[in-house]
This record gives structure tokens, sequence and C-alpha cells, in this order.
């Protein structure tokens, strides 16, 4: 029997900008191109107030599915942080407010974990003294995760497909780094010596908690989405 939910296109049940430049770049290897709801008129505002990242995931996925009568893949991600007991959790993109911009998330995270500004708390010294010792060893405030979980809702095979992945890191004091999204900036990977936003989107999708669930989604369900 013909795939019918074989095309070109993956639909992408999400407005985040920065998970859609991850996924176009992800699925432009099968030759699929990528669409959010930035694509489609009329889409509707989703409640994400499911209590996993995966019933979150599965609420935008199959809201978007019954709308278009396709296909739909669905990201819920967020932050869990261990000082914080796994805060923000779900509400990582809400965290300092509803539709609150990254900048202040990551404010309240640094707040939350006690952290002062490294550059009030820093005494003036030799240019080349704390500074640079700043810049070889960051100061960890807690270990953390980023969690993804997908969903897949295909309504042409009545069907509901998910994954999920992680990766590990540390939350440090100070931002650094201008690529990727969200919490990027404060989330140091030990064993790279750098930043999730220091790393090039071509890094960042092979060790990232979105690439670990779409390597999971493949390896349990071949053929779905490719
Ligand atoms: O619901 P959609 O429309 O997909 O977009 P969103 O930004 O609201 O996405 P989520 O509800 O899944 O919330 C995820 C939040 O977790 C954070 N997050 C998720 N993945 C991340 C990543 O790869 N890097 C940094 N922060 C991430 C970021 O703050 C996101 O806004
Ligand atoms: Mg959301």
């Amino acid at each position: 029997m013909p795939d019918r939910s074989a095309s070109g296109v993956v639909v992408i049940a999400t407005r985040n900008k920065g998970k859609v430049r991850e996924f176009a770049h992800y699925f432009a290897r099968f030759g699929k191109e990528v669409r959010s709801l930035d694509d489609f008129d009329d889409m509707p505002d989703i409640v994400e107030d499911g209590a996993t990242f995966a019933a979150n995931a599965r609420i935008k996925a199959s809201a978007i599915a019954g709308r278009l009568n396709l296909p739909v893949l669905a990201d819920d991600s967020g932050l869990c942080v261990d000082a914080l007991g796994g805060d923000p959790g779900v509400y990582s993109a809400r965290y300092a407010g509803e539709h609150a911009a990254d900048a202040a998330n990551n404010a309240k995270l640094l707040r939350e974990l006690g952290a002062v500004s490294a550059a009030a708390a820093r005494a003036p010294g030799p240019p080349d003294g704390p500074e640079a010792a700043d810049a070889a060893a960051p100061q960890v405030l807690s270990t953390a995760r980023f969690v993804c979980a997908l969903a897949l809702v295909d309504p042409l095979r009545g069907d509901t497909l998910e994954a999920e992945g992680t990766c590990e890191g540390v939350i440090i004091a100070e931002p650094r780094g201008t690529d990727g999204f969200g919490y990027d900036p404060l989330f140091y990977l030990p064993e790279r010596g750098l930043t999730m936003a220091e790393l090039p989107l071509e890094e960042k999708n092979a060790i990232s908690h979105r690439a670990a669930a779409l390597r999971q989604f493949f390896e349990r369900h071949s053929g779905r989405l490719t």
C-alpha cells in the first residue's frame, strides 16, 4: 500500500523560529522541507496545559493535525535544573511570564539560582587576571538537562508516534554565545568547554535533546518521516 503520508514536506506545530531552523537543517538531509504554523492562515492558539513534555507534544500535534487533516509533528521541550527540583520544566517557555522573551527567562533562571551578576561582583583586576580565568572555567550553578518530546499525529493512518531525547549539561552564571535560542547561552557542555549557544547549528543538531529525540523517533518508527 502506498504511504499516503509520504510527501516532500514535514509540518511542525510550532511558532518557535529556533526550532524551525533546527528541524529544517535536520530534515534537509532527507530532501524534506519544513512548514511551521507561521506558514498557514488561521492556525489556533494552543493551550499547552499538559503535565509532561510528552502530553504537550501530543496536544500540539493533534490540534494542528485535526485542523489540516495531515500528519503533523510537534516538539515540546524545556530545561530541567537539578538545583531547582526540575524547574522550569514544562514551564520553560513562560518561566518569567506568559510570552516572556528568552532574555527574561534566562534572567529569572539566574535569579532563582542565586547568581549575582559576575560583572557586579567582580573586583577590578588586571586585564588578564580574573576575566581570563572566567573564560576558561565558568562558574557552575547546577547540573541540568534539556528534554525534547516529539509526537507525530497522523490522521491519515489514525495513529500517534512518540519519542523523547535528553541532553546533559550544567547551568553557568554568565551567558556565552549568540547561536541557538532560549536557554542555550547558559547551558554549558563541560566535555566541549562551550555553551549550546557557542555551537554552530550542525553541531547542536548532532548532540541536542532534539537530535536525540529525532534519533529515537527514526529508530522506533523508521520510514515514517523520511
Ligand atoms: O510551543 P512552540 O510553538 O513549539 O514553541 P515554544 O517556544 O513555546 O516551545 P515549548 O512550548 O516547547 O517551550 C520550550 C521552551 O524551552 C526552551 N528550550 C527548548 N528547547 C531549547 C533549546 O534547544 N535550546 C534552548 N532552549 C530551549 C525555550 O525556552 C523554549 O521556549
Ligand atoms: Mg510552547
